[in-house]
């Protein structure tokens, strides 16, 4: 039975999808009316576009009419899209419009307003709110207010009220089928169900019932280095996108998605939070992986991942003191001060060659370079002598235009390679014979010397290699063990000559030539997540820094899910962090609880960590996790080849998660004389339904409804630093987890206390209880 207070909320809810009813019709107009627009302007265009473009004096005014053309097309094209983007959160708002109400008075005498908030707002017909965007100032009530006198931000200061009510619903297709009072944040019931619901394919948005230390996150305006350190499935990626979708809100006019980058950890992970955005009415940011990040300003050159460093097993050099110490924030101030302090004659200069001609000298580079003004930086001087070159360069492409040799070679060409040459169909088009030799000398001299240019535009005229080679000899002769740095030199220089850089080397490199040529800053992005924080070394965050001079940056991980790495204490990674961005507002934020898993599997995740750990569990029962305890890789494979089945109709995905790829290979092939089964790897982009098996570095940031640790034995997990990875592992789990042993269980398994899980040994009859 409905109480009278449901149905004047079911009224309400009527009400408001009629109004968004009406809305779409005129819209849906509006669209068909800018889509005929868009199409006559378009054809209008490519009419135009086609006019003849070859009479000089014509040309600019085609031209210009045609950039007016376009920018018109723009123009259609951009309403056409803002129409449809309006259009589909109509269509989202009428099936759910809005999940929280509150109820405030501003002082005694003022009446009590009720706000109803959703992932939208919607004005009614005489412009009044039926529905708070929950990114507007006030909303911010709703998350973090308990009843009683609150206070708010708005753009024009700090705002004081009284919270009387708050109410949260649940409407499905229009319907209300929960809704209750509180005086909580946001009541346990509504988060609740929505951690119970099966759903691993896509990341879903957490706008109703986000936490108030997450709202704190997501709503934070004042702080340039935002750090946040967060328990496994504590809500970092879920607040990062959120966040994003507030600070799009709020810098509407000066900020666009393409302003921000996000750094994940895997392409899988890309696509799995591909859809919270769009679900709440806003474009995708830009995101990249550190690979990627790497490979693009590497161009040329094969650049060694993460996961081919950490599956290598680095016995041969580099050590892991010279690892660490090229991961740190102190080697990248040495290599700071290196390049400040370099003198001409430090400087490796190189011959810029055509072929076997040499254009311009080292020596030639040289004296430019000294006659810079002296107290102009390292890369200031190199950027005003790579412009004197190109200018050079210029002098000697329009002296040539005259020269025989150039004549010769145009009258020794065949009729094709000339027309190649000019461009096929064009020789009619000369006014005069004159005009055509002129245009075809201009032509093939600058096709000569096209890789001069290339060569200075990409900087060859000062050989970086070498130059890095120096530095790490340089710096090594500070240390107690040079030889050590001699050797790591000579592997920088043997690796390069097959065109490869390993990932320890490849961002000091980078630095070193941003440096030394003035280079490679972009200005654009104005905000920089980096998720996983702990997978980055401290001069890769050095490096975003001085990569992205106007980012603001929100660094979120877990310091205890160092897979490829040492832990390293939050408080000494925060402070390096602090020196590192020199920033100026920066904040710290712990996130203890977690949210993803069942309490079972947050106490079993727990466990396996040292015990000061702050992990606190979201209480939403589950079955306790299973350990089953298998003689051998036979033993697993048939256990899981029965049990799998059962695991997968109830779940729909059940993810076998390994320690390396090889061992995701070989549990896939295995299995599949049995089952289908797919092997995720590093270049897959998406996670099928069904059973899979891929590396735990893969599915970092990635959660599944069941999720099975694979050959958790004695001889994989052996270390302490192996129970990051176990942790890992087990963290993935949202409902159900299983461990199978392939042999004696793994030393970090037997510490744990045997109440939080369930001993299974197959070949035992029967299953403890
Ligand atoms: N406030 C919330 N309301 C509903 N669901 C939430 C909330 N916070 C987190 N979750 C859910 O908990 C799960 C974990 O969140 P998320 O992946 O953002 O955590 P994380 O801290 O990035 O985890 P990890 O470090 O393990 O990758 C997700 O399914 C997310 O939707």
């Amino acid at each position: 039975m409905e109480t009278n207070e449901e149905q004047r909320e079911q009224r309400r809810v009527d009400e408001v999808i009629a109004e968004i009813k009406v809305k779409q019709t005129a819209m849906s107009q509006q669209l068909d009316h800018a889509h005929q627009e868009t199409r006559a302007v378009e054809r209008n265009y490519s009419d135009n576009a086609s006019v003849n473009t070859i009479e000089i004096d014509d040309a600019s005014e085609t031209n210009a009419e045609i950039q007016q053309q376009r920018q018109l097309v723009a123009r259609v094209v951009e309403t056409e899209t803002i129409l449809k983007r309006q259009l589909s959160t109509l269509e989202q708002l009428a099936h759910n419009p809005y999940f929280g109400k509150i109820e405030i008075q501003d002082t005694p005498r003022t009446p009590m307003e009720q706000l109803y908030i959703g992932t939208s707002s919607l004005q009614g017909p005489d412009d009044e709110f039926l529905i708070y965007d929950w990114r507007a100032p006030v909303a911010a009530i709703y998350y973090n207010g308990t009843l009683g006198h609150v206070k708010f931000t708005t753009p024009s200061g700090q705002q004081e009220t009284e919270l009387i009510n708050k109410r949260q619903f649940t409407i499905e297709d229009g319907h209300i089928t929960n809704m209750f009072d509180t005086n909580e944040t946001v009541g346990d019931e509504m988060l609740q169900y929505a951690l119970g619901q099966q759903n691993d394919e896509y990341m879903q948005n957490i706008v109703a019932t986000i936490q108030a230390e997450q709202n704190d996150i997501i709503r934070d305006t004042s702080h340039d280095l935002l750090v946040v350190q967060g328990v496994a499935g504590s809500g970092k990626t879920s607040a990062i996108l959120q966040r994003i979708a507030f600070l799009l809100y709020h810098a509407r006019a000066e900020l666009s998605a393409d302003q921000i980058l996000l750094f994940s950890p895997n392409k899988l992970f890309s696509n799995y939070i591909a859809e919270v955005l769009p679900s709440l009415g806003e474009r995708n940011m830009r995101q990249v992986t550190l690979t990627d990040f790497l490979s693009a300003r590497l161009e040329g050159l094969k650049v060694q991942t993460l996961f081919e460093r950490y599956e290598a097993n680095q016995k041969q050099m580099p050590t892991k003191v010279i690892r660490d110490t090229m991961g740190s924030l102190a080697f990248m101030h040495a290599l700071t001060e290196y390049v400040a302090n370099l003198t001409v004659d430090e400087i490796e200069f190189a011959d810029v060659h055509l072929v076997d001609e040499v254009i311009f000298s080292a020596y030639h580079t040289q004296i430019i370079y000294s006659r810079q003004p002296a107290n102009a930086s390292v890369g200031a001087k190199m950027l005003a002598t790579k412009n004197q070159l190109i200018k050079e360069l210029k002098r000697k492409v329009e002296n040539a235009l005259d020269a025989p040799w150039v004549s010769e070679a145009l009258n020794s060409m065949s009729t094709e390679e000339y027309e190649q040459l000019i461009g096929i169909g064009k020789r009619d088009e000369f006014a005069s014979a004159e005009a055509e030799s002129a245009y075809a000398a201009a032509k093939f001299v600058q096709r000569h010397y096209q890789g001069v240019y290339d060569a200075l535009f990409n900087d060859y005229y000062v050989d970086i290699y070498t130059q890095f080679t120096q530095f790490l000899t340089t710096y090594g002769a500070t240390t107690a063990q040079p030889e050590l740095w001699e050797l790591k030199a000579q592997q920088f220089q043997t690796a390069i000559e097959y065109h490869q850089v390993l990932l320890d080397d490849a961002t000091p490199f980078m630095y070193l030539r941003d440096l030394l040529t003035n280079s490679g800053r972009n200005r654009q992005i104005q905000h920089l997540f980096v998720d996983e924080m702990q997978d980055y070394t401290m001069a890769q965050m050095v490096y975003f820094k001085h990569a992205f001079p106007h980012a603001q940056f929100t660094i979120l991980g877990d310091n205890q899910q160092a897979l490829f790495d040492d832990v390293t204490a939050v408080n000494e990674f925060y402070a390096n962090l602090q020196t590192a961005f020199a920033a100026k507002h920066a904040k710290l934020v712990t996130l203890n609880k977690s949210y993803r898993s069942t309490q079972e599997i947050t106490a079993f995740g727990k466990a396996l960590l040292p015990a000061n750990n702050q992990i606190e569990a979201f209480t939403r029962k589950g079955r306790l996790p299973r350990v089953i305890v298998t003689a051998d890789e036979l033993a697993a494979i048939k256990y899981l080849t029965t049990t799998l089945p059962a695991l997968l109709n109830e779940y729909g995905t059940v993810a076998i998660l390994t320690k390396t790829t090889a061992a995701a290979t070989r549990v896939a092939q295995l299995l599949r004389a049995h089952m289908p089964v797919t092997n995720l790897t590093a270049t897959d982009r998406a996670v099928p339904k069904g059973v899979i098996a891929l590396p735990i570095y893969l599915a970092k940031g990635l959660e599944f409804d069941c999720a099975v640790a694979y050959d958790v034995s004695a001889t994989t997990y052996t270390n302490e630093n192996d129970a990051a990875i176990l942790y890992t592992v087990a963290t993935r789990a949202m409902h159900d987890l299983l461990l199978i042993t392939n042999g004696q269980p793994a030393p970090i398994l037997t510490t744990i206390d045997r109440t939080l899980y369930q001993k299974i040994e197959p070949t035992v009859v029967h299953e403890e209880k």
